[in-house]
C-alpha cells in the first residue's frame, strides 16, 4: 500500500513532563519520503518522536497514525505492527547476540511463527550489513554495528513508517555514509522521520526539513529553503567581525561570519547549517525566516 497522504497527522499536540512543556500545541502531517527533524538540545524532538511511535500517548490534541488513534488499544497494536522505531538509546541485553536482539523485537511485534520470524530477522540483518556479525554478542559489537542492529530491529516486518532518533550519532564518516545509503533507500515509498543534529545528513537525504525549538516547529520546508534563511547573512572577512552572531576561521585563513553583514561585506554562499543557526540565534531582522 502506498501511503502518500497523511501517514501521520498531528493536531494541536502537547506533551508535558510535570511543568515542562516538551511539545507545545504542535500541528503537523507527514507523508512518504525522508523528513529531517533538527533542533537544539531540549527542543522536544525525542518527545515528539516517542509520541508518534506510540511510546507516549498524547494528553492534549489529536494524533492519527495510518488514520488510527493510538489511545485505543486495538488501533495502537495495529499501528505498532506497521511502525519501526529506532530510539536514541535502544535498551538491549548486552549478552544477546545481534540475532537474538532482533528476534526479541520480532517477538514483541507479535511475529509468532518461528521459521517465518527467523527468516525476517535474517533479512533485516542482511539489509543493514550485519549478516556476518549476527552471532556476535551486542556488547562485543562496535557502536556503529550496534546502531545498525537497532536499525535492523526497527525494520522488522517492513514497516510503512520509520521513526529514527539520531541514528548517525557517534558514527565515523564511512559508517554515516552507509547509514545514509540505507536511509535513502528506505525512504522510497515509506514515511521516514529522522531526528538528527547533523545538518549534512539532512542536506543529503531529506526532501523536507522541520526545525523544532521549545516544543514548536519553527521551520517546515525544503532543505534549500532553510539555507535561504541565511541568504545575504553570510560574509567573509580577513579578521573576526565582532558584530557577527557567529564567526569562525576557515582552513583558508579567512573568517566566515553569520548575522547582519556590514555594508560592503563580501557575501558568501549560505548553507543549510547557516540557516539553521540563524533560526535559533534570533538575529535582528530574521523574523521573516520563521515559517
Ligand atoms: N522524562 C522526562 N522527565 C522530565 N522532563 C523531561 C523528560 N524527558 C524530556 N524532558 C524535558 O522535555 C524537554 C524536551 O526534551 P527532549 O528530550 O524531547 O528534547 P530533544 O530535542 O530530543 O533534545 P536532545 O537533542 O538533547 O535529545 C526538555 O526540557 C527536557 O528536559
Amino acid at each position: 500500500m502506498t501511503l502518500d497522504t497523511g501517514t501521520v497527522s498531528v493536531k494541536h499536540l502537547s506533551v508535558k513532563y510535570r511543568r515542562t512543556v516538551a511539545v507545545d500545541d504542535l500541528t503537523l502531517s507527514l507523508t512518504s519520503g525522508v523528513t529531517g527533524l533538527l533542533g537544539p538540545n531540549g527542543a522536544g524532538k525525542t518527545t515528539l518522536l516517542r509520541a508518534l511511535a506510540t511510546a507516549r500517548l498524547p494528553e492534549t490534541g489529536d494524533l492519527r497514525v495510518f488514520g488510527l488513534d493510538p489511545r485505543q488499544a486495538g488501533p495502537r497494536r495495529a499501528i505498532r505492527r506497521r511502525l519501526g522505531f529506532l530510539p536514541q538509546s535502544s535498551g538491549f541485553h548486552s549478552n544477546f547476540t545481534a540475532f537474538e536482539f532482533v528476534d526479541y523485537v520480532a517477538i514483541l511485534k507479535e511475529m509468532r511463527e518461528r521459521k517465518q520470524r527467523h527468516d525476517e530477522v535474517r533479512r533485516v540483518l542482511e539489509a543493514v550489513g550485519l549478516a556476518d556479525e549476527r552471532n556476535k554478542k551486542m556488547k562485543a559489537l562496535s557502536g556503529g554495528m550496534r546502531q545498525r542492529a537497532g536499525l535492523a530491529a526497527a525494520l522488522v516486518g517492513d514497516p510503512d513508517l520509520l521513526i529514527l532518533d539520531e541514528p548517525t550519532v557517534g558514527l565515523d564518516p564511512e559508517q554515516r555514509m552507509r547509514f545514509r545509503e540505507l536511509i535513502a533507500d528506505l525512504g522510497v515509498g515509506r514515511t521516514v522521520l529522522l531526528s538528527t543534529h547533523q545538518t549534512e545528513d539532512v542536506a543529503a537525504l531529506c526532501r523536507r526539513v522541520l526545525v523544532m525549538g521549545k516544543g514548536r516547529i519553527n521551520f517546515d520546508g525544503a532543505p534549500d529553503g532553510l539555507a535561504r534563511v541565511a541568504e545575504g547573512k553570510v560574509w567573509v572577512s580577513s579578521d573576526r567581525d565582532p558584530t557577527a552572531v557567529a564567526g569562525w576561521r576557515t582552513g583558508l585563513g579567512e573568517y566566515r561570519n553569520i548575522g547582519v553583514p556590514p555594508s560592503g561585506a563580501r557575501l558568501g554562499e549560505p548553507t543549510l547549517e547557516d540557516g539553521y543557526l540563524l533560526l535559533h540565534d534570533a538575529v535582528p531582522g530574521n523574523e521573516a525566516s520563521v515559517s
